[in-house]
């Protein structure tokens, strides 16, 4: 937030922010969903949504349908947001840190594409088998359809052109 405010001091950006907390307003047992019909349609209404980290060892007895987590995936589908962009790059003074050899991780410069909205997370339907308990199963199934497929890699792809052309 600092640095967008920032941004916005130093540049013809003018950003207006909102600011919403999931962790801050919440007692240390929550009871309902982590993201509420006003946040969303709050994210919706935005040109852009930063989203801090969240979840943590404390929450980790909450049932699953409010775990913090829930909002993250919740915004990703509802915002539709398919594309999750992970740049690695290694620091040259920072080679010597690595617990792998400077010389392998030594200018490391990549971008890890990941789908984010199909596949396993939203898989259908998902449970567990009511066989005998030694056969019990969970199900979830993993499935991407073609069109999902091609729009991550386009991602992927212009991204590398664009690396490619400097
Ligand atoms: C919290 C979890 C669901 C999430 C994910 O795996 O998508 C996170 O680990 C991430 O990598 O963005």
């Amino acid at each position: 937030m600092a640095v967008l405010l920032q941004a916005g001091a130093t540049s013809s950006i003018s950003p207006s922010m909102s600011r919403r907390g999931w962790w801050a307003e919440r007692p240390s047992t929550p009871t309902e969903t982590p993201l509420t019909d006003e946040v969303l349609a709050l994210a919706k209404s935005s040109d852009a949504v930063v989203l801090g980290a969240m979840g943590g060892p404390k929450w980790d007895g909450l049932d699953y349908s409010i775990r913090p987590e829930r909002a993250l995936l919740a915004l990703r589908q509802e915002l539709g947001l398919f594309a999750n962009l992970r740049p690695v790059k290694l620091f040259a003074p920072l080679a010597q840190a690595s617990t792998l050899k400077p010389e392998v991780v030594a200018g490391t410069d990549l971008l890890v594409v990941r789908e984010l909205t199909g596949g396993i997370y939203f898989g259908q339907p998902k449970g567990v088998t009511t066989e005998p308990d030694w056969y019990r199963a969970g199900l979830q199934p993993w499935s991407t359809p073609r069109p999902e497929i091609e729009r991550i890699a386009r991602v992927a792809f212009d991204a590398a052109a664009g690396a490619a052309a400097g």
